[in-house]
């Protein structure tokens, strides 16, 4: 069928439009069976060969290079790799490996992985799709689109963005049960502002510099229109668009589709998740009331707006308004902690995403560095969105020490060569006292006999469920309140050994346990906003819930 597809497709394409992509290997059964050479080959052997394969594979690059290539062939033999080893695996699969998969993607590329729409073919938009949609067997029930402008902390990597599509739902098979012949990784050509890879011989996107956001937006209302037409029972999942069309994107789209951003939303609810936890711990140790947390980000774009945000709510379930609860938050961008009075503000040309936080008690005096802020807040919280390596230094760690019994500290920018503060430099500069959770992962460390293990805040932890939620109730949109009812599932998915471990997340080993409870979360509030559509989860209780969550997951 695939090739039929292809044929299709290459009637009507030009560009850099690819054939149409069979969703991670839609006829990976025919596959499979044509590419084993003895009937007697079992699917153990095969298993254990690919284990054996990738522990003798150098670099990390060339084993997600190799996996997506069994991932395109056979996936049932990928997923079962990485249902038998996620904690292993998913540094390859994701973050940190993906970053550098995407900076190669043109140098590494095997072939389509998914569908690449370019700016070029804007008008043509609907019949392509509805082309596409035609020719599959099965119908994606999750895309996850970019337009490569932010990929992770790495900046614009136009159409090298495929891989981060591919990566997410990778996870949402892996650790949201999604069936792999149900999702559909997008990329969005709409060119790329970064010269060299422009003018790399191998690049296989468009060379021209990045479409305006006008011109953007234009792409985008005939993509989110055709692809909600062509398969309409499907979650739209927005990835590393950057922070302005992020959030100009989800305003737009939030409440005509089945959509979220991930960045601004999966991220919020999934460190509003572990701040839960974190503050409690954190109070408990210090006496100091939960609704007094201080929370300082280095950052202001999408990522950390969309978290501070999203936090906001810890502090309204303390009891506080909504602008008590604001003044909890402190933002730092390049030009330092966002006041009232700084030049950017006062003449208007402050991006339109941080007014919200502006600061406009602080008396006409600017803080123009992170020491300078922690100075003046005392934060009993720091949280980094900045894309900025090393960036909270040990003067900064030593002070948050100083000032708090535990205090919590977030380096949250990935991959790791982007993050704010190691794992081993946390406990270091604090003495072991740290409550920490990055964003690409960092190994356990013992230290004073105990095994200290870091959480990792990633919005990996959540969008899985979220996305498996809203496509289980039949949402009509993904509302605000879903995303934070993620973010309470999550925090209430912490088992008792997990708690006494002081941990802040679970462990990845019960991602599929956990993105039951989140998906189960996330249907229980669609009910109760009235935005489901699915009549047989109705009157089930919580429990219930999560069991036809879980009895909905596809197993390799
Ligand atoms: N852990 C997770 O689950 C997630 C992590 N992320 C990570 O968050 C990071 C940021 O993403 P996003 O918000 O979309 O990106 P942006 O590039 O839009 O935002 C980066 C922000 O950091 C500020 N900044 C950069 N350097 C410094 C510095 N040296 N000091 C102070 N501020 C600085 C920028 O300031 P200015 O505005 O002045 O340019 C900007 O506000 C990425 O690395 C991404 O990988 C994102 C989503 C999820
Ligand atoms: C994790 C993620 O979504 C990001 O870093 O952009
Ligand atoms: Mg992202």
């Amino acid at each position: 069928m695939a090739a039929a597809v292809a044929q299709a497709f290459s009637s009507i394409s030009n560009g850099t439009l690819t054939p149409p992509y069979t969703p991670n290997g839609t006829d990976s059964k025919e596959i499979s069976r044509s590419s084993s050479p003895h009937p007697t080959i079992t699917s153990e052997q095969n298993l254990l060969r690919l284990k054996a394969h990738l522990q003798n594979l150098p670099t990390d690059l060339l084993k997600h290079v190799h996996l997506s290539k069994i991932r395109r062939e056979d996936p049932a033999l990928y997923f079962s790799a990485i249902r038998d080893d996620l904690t292993g695996l998913a540094p390859i699969v994701y973050t940190p490996t993906v970053g550098e998969a995407c900076q190669k993607y043109s140098h590494i590329y095997q072939g389509p992985e998914g569908l690449y729409l370019s700016i070029d073919d804007k008008d043509r938009i609907p019949e392509i799709l509805a082309e596409y949609a035609a020719n599959l067997s099965t119908t994606p029930q999750i895309l996850v689109v970019t337009d490569g402008s932010r990929i992770l902390g790495l900046g614009d990597l136009g159409i090298g963005g495929m891989g981060i599509s591919v990566g997410k739902l990778n996870l949402y098979v892996a650790g949201g049960g999604v069936n792999p012949h149900g999702t559909l990784p997008v990329v969005l050509d709409m060119g790329t502002n970064t010269e060299a890879i422009r003018n790399d011989p191998l690049y296989i996107g468009l060379r021209r510099p990045r479409a305006s956001l006008e011109e953007a937006t234009e792409f985008m209302d005939k993509f989110m229109a055709a692809a909600s037409s062509a398969f309409p029972k499907a979650v739209i999942q927005h990835e590393d668009f950057y922070s302005e069309a992020a959030f100009a994107f989800l305003e737009k789209y939030k409440n005509q589709y089945r959509m979220f951003n991930d960045d601004i939303e999966g991220t919020g609810s999934v460190i509003l998740g572990g701040f839960m936890a974190a503050a409690k711990q954190a109070s408990a140790a210090s006496g100091k009331a939960l609704k007094d947390h201080r929370v300082v980000f280095l950052g202001g774009g999408s990522a950390a707006v969309g978290v501070a945000k999203e936090m906001m709510n810890f502090f309204r379930m303390q009891g506080l308004t909504e602008d008590e609860a604001r003044e909890r938050f402190w933002l730092i961008d390049t030009k330092g902690l966002i006041t009232s009075t700084r030049p950017d503000v006062v003449s208007g040309k402050i991006a339109s995403h941080k007014k919200y936080f502006i600061r406009n008690d602080t008396e006409g005096k600017e803080y123009p560095s992170l020491a300078d802020v922690v100075e003046y807040v005392k934060p009993t919280a720091l949280v980094g969105l900045s894309t900025t390596f090393g960036a909270f230094g040990e003067d900064v760690v030593r002070r948050m020490a100083e000032l708090n019994e535990t205090p919590i500290i977030f380096p949250l920018s990935n991959p790791t060569s982007k993050c704010e503060l190691s794992f081993s430099d946390a406990l270091d500069w604090t003495n072991g006292k740290v409550l920490f959770a990055s964003g690409s992962p960092y190994a356990p460390i013992e230290r004073d006999g105990l095994l200290r293990e870091p959480g990792q805040g990633n919005n990996f932890l959540v969008f899985p469920g979220i996305g498996f939620g809203a496509l289980q109730a039949g949402a009509t949109k993904v509302s605000e309140g879903m995303i934070t009812a993620s973010a309470i599932s999550l925090s209430e998915a912490l088992n008792d050994e997990e708690k006494k471990a002081g941990l802040l997340y679970p462990r990845l080993d019960r991602i599929r346990e956990v993105s039951a409870k989140v998906a189960a979360g996330v249907v229980k509030k669609a009910q109760e906003e009235g935005l489901d559509t699915n009549e047989k989860l109705r009157g089930l209780d919580e429990k219930a819930l999560v069991e036809e969550m879980n009895k909905a997951q596809w197993w390799p």
